[in-house]
């Protein structure tokens, strides 16, 4: 007799750049969500699907949960992971091996009581004395009833699969929720946007990123391959010719290697024209936002 197949949500969280979307991404094995190095680079809910042939994990990425600076965006990125919490199966708190700060403590109380939440210890390789571990662990599972612990590495794809094996066990019965290839319900679009995003992130000074959004205005499908429009957002005048650098040659740059990440995405030909425009304070206005499609 078959197996009844299972299907589920699982959420991912933990406090900003402890590797939430590395690890999505390993275990999707597509690219699905940003990663920079820089914190609170995902704004946005993203279902990551992967499937075998017995289960489909469904998975949730949020926003670094935050506290430390105020203001609209930092409430609504934090409503965002309660939100994430509430309606999913199992819950990974992610941290980061030997690192226990007050930003992971902030997120014990929201770990729900009624599903199970599995410790994940990431960036095991960056520690050397492997033994010193155990009582690291120790005091964290004292403060949660978490339903196991898994040391992994997400960027060496360390202990993923007893990653995979332990999410199963809690996933319930169910039809699948998306094609079996389907990697994620985002629009591409959206994903587009995010690359463009991704880029700036990498390429552009610390503050700046955070004052910008991505905003696509045209998409248009041709024989010859896909034209987009995007325009980036930002908070002040002075943040757009560092955004366009001398002679536009940041700019440019961002530009070409977000349309490089987009050819592979699309795998077409893609034509990318990117526009900056002056929008005074977006990331303040939660009715901006929403505008804008951070829902
Ligand atoms: N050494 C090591 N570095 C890792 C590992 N996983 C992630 N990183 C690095 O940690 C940094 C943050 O990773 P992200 O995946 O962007 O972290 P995040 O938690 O999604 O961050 P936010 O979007 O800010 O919440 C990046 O520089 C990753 O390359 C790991 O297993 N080992």
């Amino acid at each position: 007799m078959n197996q009844p197949f299972h299907c589920g949500f699982v959420a991912v969280v933990g406090r900003p750049n402890v590797g939430k979307s590395t690890l999505m991404n390993a275990l999707v094995g597509g690219k699905v969500s940003i990663v920079s190095r820089k914190a609170q680079t995902t704004r946005h809910r993203i279902h990551g699907v992967y499937t075998n042939d017995s289960h489909q994990f469904v998975f949730v990425d949020t926003p670094g949960f935050q506290t430390r600076h105020g203001g609209a965006m930092n409430r609504m990125m934090n409503r965002v992971v309660t939100q994430a919490l509430a309606d999913v199966d199992v819950v990974l708190h992610v941290i980061e091996a030997g690192k226990w700060s007050e930003a992971d403590a902030q997120l014990l109380p929201l770990l729900p009581k009624t599903r199970p939440a599995i410790l994940v210890v990431n960036k095991v390789d960056m520690v050397k004395d492997k033994s010193s571990l155990f009582a690291f662990v120790e005091k964290i599972m004292a403060q949660h009833a978490y339903a196991a612990v898994v040391p992994i590495s997400a960027a060496k794809g360390f202990q993923l699969d007893a990653l995979r094996t332990e999410i199963a066990r809690h996933l319930p019965e169910g039809e699948p929720m998306f094609e079996e290839d389907a990697l994620t319900d985002r629009p591409v679009r959206f994903i587009a946007a995010e690359l463009l995003r991704e880029k700036i992130f990498r390429l552009v000074g610390d503050e700046l990123p955070y004052a910008c959004t991505v905003v696509i205005e045209q998409w248009e499908e041709t024989e010859r391959g896909v034209n987009i429009a995007a325009c980036v957002l930002v908070e002040r005048d002075s943040h757009k010719p560092i955004l366009l650098g001398a002679g536009g040659g940041h700019m440019k740059r961002i530009a070409t290697e977000a349309r490089q990440d987009m050819v592979k995405l699309l795998d077409r030909p893609v034509h990318l024209d990117v526009y900056v425009k002056v929008r005074k304070g977006w990331s303040e206005r939660e009715s901006a936002l929403r505008e804008l499609g951070y829902d």
